[in-house]
Protein backbone atom coordinates (compact mmCIF):
# COMPACT_ATOMS: atom_id res chain seq x y z
CA UNK A 1 0.00 0.00 0.00
CA UNK A 2 1.14 3.34 -1.08
CA UNK A 3 0.51 6.63 0.83
CA UNK A 4 1.43 9.72 -0.33
CA UNK A 5 1.41 13.35 1.55
CA UNK A 6 1.15 16.31 -0.80
CA UNK A 7 3.96 17.88 -0.59
CA UNK A 8 3.83 21.64 -2.01
CA UNK A 9 4.05 23.46 0.63
CA UNK A 10 3.15 23.20 4.76
CA UNK A 11 4.18 20.55 6.98
CA UNK A 12 4.67 17.51 4.88
CA UNK A 13 8.13 16.15 6.33
CA UNK A 14 6.99 15.75 9.52
CA UNK A 15 3.60 13.67 8.17
CA UNK A 16 5.89 11.06 6.35
CA UNK A 17 7.77 10.46 9.16
CA UNK A 18 5.01 9.86 11.66
CA UNK A 19 3.33 7.43 8.80
CA UNK A 20 6.49 5.57 8.62
CA UNK A 21 6.25 5.22 12.23
CA UNK A 22 2.82 3.63 12.59
CA UNK A 23 3.62 1.75 9.69
CA UNK A 24 6.05 -0.40 11.34
CA UNK A 25 3.46 -0.06 14.85
CA UNK A 26 1.13 -1.95 12.96
CA UNK A 27 3.64 -4.03 11.37
CA UNK A 28 2.14 -3.03 8.15
CA UNK A 29 5.32 -4.08 6.03
CA UNK A 30 4.08 -3.71 2.63
CA UNK A 31 3.59 0.63 3.29
CA UNK A 32 5.25 3.17 1.43
CA UNK A 33 5.27 6.56 2.12
CA UNK A 34 6.22 9.33 -1.32
CA UNK A 35 6.03 12.42 -1.43
CA UNK A 36 3.64 14.10 -4.15
CA UNK A 37 3.82 17.00 -6.09
CA UNK A 38 2.33 15.97 -9.45
CA UNK A 39 -1.06 14.59 -10.72
CA UNK A 40 0.80 11.52 -12.37
CA UNK A 41 2.46 11.23 -8.79
CA UNK A 42 -0.92 11.16 -7.20
CA UNK A 43 -2.62 8.45 -9.46
CA UNK A 44 0.44 6.15 -8.20
CA UNK A 45 -1.25 6.26 -4.54
CA UNK A 46 -3.67 4.64 -2.72
CA UNK A 47 -4.56 7.00 0.11
CA UNK A 48 -3.13 10.81 0.26
CA UNK A 49 -2.40 12.95 3.36
CA UNK A 50 -2.87 16.20 2.61
CA UNK A 51 -0.99 18.18 5.77
CA UNK A 52 -1.44 21.56 7.02
CA UNK A 53 0.45 24.81 5.85
CA UNK A 54 -1.80 27.95 4.19
CA UNK A 55 -4.51 26.60 2.24
CA UNK A 56 -4.81 29.76 0.02
CA UNK A 57 -1.30 29.15 -1.00
CA UNK A 58 -1.93 25.52 -1.30
CA UNK A 59 -4.97 26.02 -3.62
CA UNK A 60 -3.11 27.86 -6.08
CA UNK A 61 0.24 26.23 -6.45
CA UNK A 62 -2.51 22.94 -6.82
CA UNK A 63 -4.70 25.10 -9.41
CA UNK A 64 -1.04 26.48 -11.34
CA UNK A 65 0.06 22.59 -11.74
CA UNK A 66 -2.91 21.19 -12.81
CA UNK A 67 -3.65 19.51 -9.79
CA UNK A 68 -7.09 20.39 -8.44
CA UNK A 69 -9.30 18.48 -10.70
CA UNK A 70 -6.96 15.47 -9.82
CA UNK A 71 -7.34 15.55 -6.26
CA UNK A 72 -10.91 16.19 -6.56
CA UNK A 73 -11.09 12.92 -8.52
CA UNK A 74 -8.67 10.98 -6.30
CA UNK A 75 -10.60 12.06 -2.76
CA UNK A 76 -14.06 10.78 -4.46
CA UNK A 77 -12.88 7.62 -3.97
CA UNK A 78 -9.52 6.78 -2.17
CA UNK A 79 -8.97 7.66 1.35
CA UNK A 80 -7.60 11.02 2.61
CA UNK A 81 -6.83 12.56 6.02
CA UNK A 82 -6.37 16.41 5.65
CA UNK A 83 -4.97 18.15 9.02
CA UNK A 84 -5.29 22.01 9.99
CA UNK A 85 -5.17 23.39 5.83
CA UNK A 86 -5.92 20.15 4.46
CA UNK A 87 -9.02 20.03 6.28
CA UNK A 88 -10.27 23.54 4.90
CA UNK A 89 -9.22 22.48 1.61
CA UNK A 90 -10.95 19.22 1.88
CA UNK A 91 -14.51 20.81 2.69
CA UNK A 92 -17.66 21.53 0.93
CA UNK A 93 -18.17 25.00 2.14
CA UNK A 94 -16.12 27.68 4.30
CA UNK A 95 -16.39 31.02 6.30
CA UNK A 96 -13.94 33.61 6.38
CA UNK A 97 -12.41 32.70 3.25
CA UNK A 98 -9.45 34.71 1.29
CA UNK A 99 -11.17 37.71 -0.02
CA UNK A 100 -13.01 37.13 -3.28
CA UNK A 101 -12.79 33.50 -2.46
CA UNK A 102 -10.77 30.75 -2.64
CA UNK A 103 -10.41 27.15 -4.25
CA UNK A 104 -11.27 24.02 -2.37
CA UNK A 105 -11.47 20.43 -3.26
CA UNK A 106 -14.72 19.85 -1.28
CA UNK A 107 -15.33 16.67 -1.20
CA UNK A 108 -16.51 16.23 2.30
CA UNK A 109 -19.88 17.98 3.30
CA UNK A 110 -18.89 20.15 6.15
CA UNK A 111 -18.61 23.46 6.86
CA UNK A 112 -15.78 25.19 8.40
CA UNK A 113 -15.02 28.42 9.41
CA UNK A 114 -11.15 29.12 8.43
CA UNK A 115 -9.36 31.13 10.93
CA UNK A 116 -11.64 30.12 13.74
CA UNK A 117 -9.90 30.30 16.96
CA UNK A 118 -7.73 33.22 15.75
CA UNK A 119 -4.52 34.13 14.29
CA UNK A 120 -0.89 32.69 14.43
CA UNK A 121 -0.75 34.57 18.38
CA UNK A 122 -3.92 33.08 19.22
CA UNK A 123 -2.47 28.99 18.43
CA UNK A 124 -2.83 26.69 21.31
CA UNK A 125 -2.35 23.55 22.65
CA UNK A 126 -5.11 21.19 24.33
CA UNK A 127 -5.63 17.65 25.94
CA UNK A 128 -8.55 16.02 24.59
CA UNK A 129 -10.21 12.41 24.65
CA UNK A 130 -8.95 9.71 22.78
CA UNK A 131 -12.17 9.01 20.34
CA UNK A 132 -13.19 5.35 22.02
CA UNK A 133 -14.39 3.23 19.35
CA UNK A 134 -11.82 4.78 16.72
CA UNK A 135 -9.01 4.08 19.08
CA UNK A 136 -9.59 0.55 20.77
CA UNK A 137 -7.62 -1.40 18.47
CA UNK A 138 -5.24 1.13 17.71
CA UNK A 139 -4.67 1.66 21.59
CA UNK A 140 -4.03 -2.04 22.31
CA UNK A 141 -1.46 -1.88 19.58
CA UNK A 142 0.48 1.79 20.19
CA UNK A 143 1.55 3.09 22.84
CA UNK A 144 -1.44 5.77 24.13
CA UNK A 145 -3.88 7.00 26.63
CA UNK A 146 -6.91 8.02 27.26
CA UNK A 147 -6.19 11.72 26.00
CA UNK A 148 -4.47 12.92 23.52
CA UNK A 149 -2.45 16.23 22.62
CA UNK A 150 -4.21 18.64 19.98
CA UNK A 151 -2.10 21.37 18.81
CA UNK A 152 -4.06 23.92 17.15
CA UNK A 153 -2.04 26.55 15.17
CA UNK A 154 -4.15 29.30 13.58
CA UNK A 155 -6.50 26.69 13.39
CA UNK A 156 -9.79 26.09 11.83
CA UNK A 157 -12.85 24.00 13.18
CA UNK A 158 -16.15 22.59 11.70
CA UNK A 159 -19.36 23.86 12.59
CA UNK A 160 -22.13 22.17 13.72
CA UNK A 161 -25.35 23.31 15.02
CA UNK A 162 -26.23 22.93 18.67
CA UNK A 163 -28.85 20.46 18.54
CA UNK A 164 -26.66 18.50 15.70
CA UNK A 165 -26.82 14.73 16.99
CA UNK A 166 -23.30 13.27 16.97
CA UNK A 167 -24.94 9.87 16.12
CA UNK A 168 -24.84 9.99 12.17
CA UNK A 169 -26.13 7.49 9.28
CA UNK A 170 -23.70 5.64 7.09
CA UNK A 171 -22.45 7.94 4.61
CA UNK A 172 -22.90 11.21 6.88
CA UNK A 173 -19.87 13.22 8.33
CA UNK A 174 -19.77 11.36 11.90
CA UNK A 175 -18.00 13.70 14.37
CA UNK A 176 -15.22 12.00 16.74
CA UNK A 177 -14.09 14.94 18.82
CA UNK A 178 -16.01 17.82 19.85
CA UNK A 179 -14.50 21.36 21.45
CA UNK A 180 -16.82 22.69 23.64
CA UNK A 181 -16.08 26.53 23.95
CA UNK A 182 -15.43 27.91 27.43
CA UNK A 183 -18.16 30.62 25.85
CA UNK A 184 -20.51 31.18 22.70
CA UNK A 185 -18.48 32.35 20.05
CA UNK A 186 -20.65 34.78 17.51
CA UNK A 187 -19.80 33.73 14.06
CA UNK A 188 -21.75 36.86 12.76
CA UNK A 189 -25.51 37.30 11.85
CA UNK A 190 -26.66 36.65 14.73
CA UNK A 191 -25.48 32.93 14.42
CA UNK A 192 -23.22 31.38 17.83
CA UNK A 193 -22.01 28.35 18.59
CA UNK A 194 -21.16 26.76 21.86
CA UNK A 195 -19.11 24.16 20.30
CA UNK A 196 -17.29 22.87 17.17
CA UNK A 197 -16.04 19.54 15.89
CA UNK A 198 -12.17 19.30 15.55
CA UNK A 199 -12.25 16.01 13.72
CA UNK A 200 -14.40 14.07 11.62
CA UNK A 201 -14.94 11.27 9.10
CA UNK A 202 -17.33 10.41 6.48
CA UNK A 203 -16.76 7.46 4.59
CA UNK A 204 -12.79 7.38 3.08
CA UNK A 205 -11.98 10.96 4.03
CA UNK A 206 -10.60 12.26 7.36
CA UNK A 207 -9.88 15.78 8.30
CA UNK A 208 -8.55 17.09 11.61
CA UNK A 209 -8.41 20.43 12.50
CA UNK A 210 -5.31 19.80 15.21
CA UNK A 211 -1.41 18.59 14.10
CA UNK A 212 -1.08 14.77 15.66
CA UNK A 213 2.34 15.06 13.56
CA UNK A 214 3.67 17.74 15.68
CA UNK A 215 3.36 15.80 19.11
CA UNK A 216 5.01 12.29 19.73
CA UNK A 217 2.04 10.56 19.34
CA UNK A 218 1.53 8.49 16.21
CA UNK A 219 -1.85 7.04 16.92
CA UNK A 220 -4.27 9.15 14.40
CA UNK A 221 -1.40 8.19 11.73
CA UNK A 222 -2.28 4.63 12.53
CA UNK A 223 -5.69 5.50 12.31
CA UNK A 224 -5.14 6.52 8.92
CA UNK A 225 -3.05 3.63 8.05
CA UNK A 226 -5.63 1.49 9.41
CA UNK A 227 -8.27 3.14 7.25
CA UNK A 228 -6.09 3.17 4.33
CA UNK A 229 -5.67 -0.45 4.14
CA UNK A 230 -9.44 -1.22 4.82
CA UNK A 231 -10.64 0.59 2.25
CA UNK A 232 -7.87 -0.84 0.22
CA UNK A 233 -8.85 -4.55 1.04
CA UNK A 234 -6.28 -7.47 0.97
CA UNK A 235 -5.06 -6.92 -2.29
CA UNK A 236 -3.69 -3.51 -0.95
CA UNK A 237 -5.12 -1.32 -4.20
CA UNK A 238 -8.08 1.11 -4.27
CA UNK A 239 -8.38 0.65 -7.56
CA UNK A 240 -7.17 -2.02 -9.54
CA UNK A 241 -3.46 -1.72 -9.89
CA UNK A 242 -1.77 0.92 -8.72
CA UNK A 243 1.03 1.92 -11.41
CA UNK A 244 4.22 2.06 -10.64
CA UNK A 245 5.51 5.91 -8.94
CA UNK A 246 8.42 8.07 -10.84
CA UNK A 247 11.68 7.19 -10.20
CA UNK A 248 12.69 11.21 -10.02
CA UNK A 249 10.24 13.86 -9.77
CA UNK A 250 8.58 15.95 -12.65
CA UNK A 251 9.35 19.19 -12.22
CA UNK A 252 7.32 21.76 -10.64
CA UNK A 253 5.66 24.73 -13.00
CA UNK A 254 7.48 28.14 -11.45
CA UNK A 255 5.51 28.47 -7.85
CA UNK A 256 5.84 32.60 -7.26
CA UNK A 257 6.72 33.73 -3.65
CA UNK A 258 3.40 33.65 -1.34
CA UNK A 259 2.65 34.95 2.05
CA UNK A 260 3.05 32.77 4.87
CA UNK A 261 0.25 34.43 6.25
CA UNK A 262 -2.95 36.10 5.12
N1 LIG B 1 -2.00 25.38 10.57
C1 LIG B 1 -2.72 25.52 9.49
O1 LIG B 1 -2.76 24.67 8.60
C2 LIG B 1 -3.45 26.82 9.37
C3 LIG B 1 -4.46 26.87 8.26
C4 LIG B 1 -4.92 28.29 7.98
N2 LIG B 1 -5.95 28.69 8.90
C5 LIG B 1 -5.41 28.40 6.54
O2 LIG B 1 -6.24 29.15 6.21
O3 LIG B 1 -4.92 27.74 5.70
Amino acid sequence: MRVGVLAIQGGFAEHISHLKKAGVALAEKELEVVEVRTAEELDCCDALVIPGGESTCMAHICKTNDLLEPLRDFCSTRPVWGTCAGMIFLAKSIQGSKEGGQLLIGNMDITVNRNFFGNQVHSFETSMATPGSHFDEINSKVHGGDTFRAVFIRAPAIIMSDNEEQEKGKGEVEYISILRLDEPASLGEGQTVSRVAVAAKQNHILVTAFHPELTSDIRWHALFVQMARDHCGAGGKVQGAVKEFPKAPLPLADIPDMPILC
